[in-house]
């Protein structure tokens, strides 16, 4: 008889309950979390929010203040113990990458290396194929362009076979059309090497687009979790959804476990009567409608009722158009974007309706 029996798989990383304060204040307040090998965690804040601070401290040339760091199971940094830098197979990368300039590119990627020197040769060879850069093996790096040095610093990076990686803002200095190719190419690679990742940025479209899990962090804390759609579309207050995009939000009270709006009712289940409570949407999910003869559509269970607003400006962003009314019900500006071209002309009236399954009731 044989059972199958599924264990946890040991984390890659784990740190614990880490905190840093500086002058007496706590930059990193209890900070936990894990990452598997070959999954990508992203640190997504604002500036300011102990992101940086975190990442050093994994690295090893910044100290908690307590907590623990564990890599594969084992414990590589408490307060008493701790394993130096060098010795903790984490690879890093950050914005200012700086390779040596008086190095080849052969002998920048063989930097961390050790070993038999046709080893290390047939090393920076399958790494330097991989990041498709091998015809420049002998060349200096200012010889070659910014976005070439960001992937031989990858190269480089990786080339020791680091068992975690920390990017600290890496694609930051990269204009805008090459980055997207560059962390799509960096994020194949690293799946390839099993690396765990764990990447810093302050922008919500590049957590989107290289996180297996977002963790949101604010003022020292991870105040969110998960896999970018649940942490989307499930924010847990309106700063989360704030981060993501432009908010609207509408003010009312609860009365039995319904806030009363302009564009009808909201159920907030569980909010006790006389609740103050926030409606949070997006203004993707704003959906507009012609005025017909002084009205608008008729209100649905499923989309409430059309509020009267009058634009107040409109502009054409590229994939879509932002247009910004002036609402009849209490003077307040709502945003709305469309797909593509619709730019109405200022004082235009349109009737604004929400998709109510896209919106938030926090408490005020
Ligand atoms: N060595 C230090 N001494 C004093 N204060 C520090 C030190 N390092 C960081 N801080 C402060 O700790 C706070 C968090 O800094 P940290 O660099 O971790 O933030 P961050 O989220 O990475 O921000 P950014 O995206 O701007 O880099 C900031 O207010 C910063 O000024």
């Amino acid at each position: 008889m044989s059972f199958d029996t599924q264990v946890p798989a040991v984390p890659r990383l784990e740190i614990r309950n880490m905190v840093r304060q500086f002058d007496g204040r706590t930059v990193v307040d209890d900070v936990s979390m894990t990452i598997q090998a070959g999954q990508v965690t992203c640190l997504l804040g604002p500036s300011g929010c102990g992101k940086s601070t975190t990442l050093r401290m994994i690295a090893g040339v910044e100290m908690q203040d307590s907590g623990e760091i564990y890599v594969d199971g084992k414990l590589i940094c408490d307060t008493v113990f701790r394993v130096p830098p060098e010795r903790r197979e984490i690879g890093l990368m950050f914005q200012d990458f700086a390779l040596f300039p008086h190095l080849s590119v052969a002998d920048n990627v063989a930097f961390g290396l050790k070993g038999p020197k046709a080893e290390k040769r047939a090393r920076v060879e399958e790494l330097l194929r991989k990041v498709d850069l091998i015809r420049y093996i002998d060349e200096f790096p200012h010889q070659l362009s910014g976005g070439e040095q960001q992937r031989v610093a990858l190269a480089r990076a990786l080339a020791p076979r680091p068992r975690i990686m920390l990017m600290d803002e890496p694609f930051s200095g990269l204009d805008n059309r090459l980055r997207d190719g560059i962390r799509d190419e960096t994020l194949a690679l690293l799946k390839e090497e099993d690396t765990a990742v764990l990447l810093v940025t302050h922008e919500p479209e590049e957590a989107m687009r290289m996180a297996d899990e977002i963790a949101l962090m604010r003022d020292g804390k991870i105040v969110q979790r998960g896999a970018p759609y649940n942490v989307y579309t499930r924010p847990r207050d309106k700063a989360a959804v704030a981060f993501f995009s432009d908010i609207n939000i509408l003010e009312a009270r609860v009365e039995g476990a319904l806030a009363d709006t302009p564009f009808g009712q909201f159920l907030a289940p569980g909010v006790p009567d006389g609740t103050d409570v926030e409606i949070v949407f997006r203004p993707q999910h704003v959906k507009l409608d012609f005025d017909r003869g002084g009205k608008g559509p008729l209100p649905t269970p499923a989309a409430g009722v059309a509020a009267r607003g009058v634009v107040e400006r409109a502009r054409f962003l590229g994939n879509e158009s932002l247009v910004e009314f002036r609402m009849d019900f209490d003077g307040s500006v709502l945003r709305a974007t469309v797909p593509n071209v619709f730019v109405p002309e200022a004082g235009r009236v349109m009737w604004l309706t929400v998709r109510r399954d896209r919106c938030f009731v926090f408490p005020a």
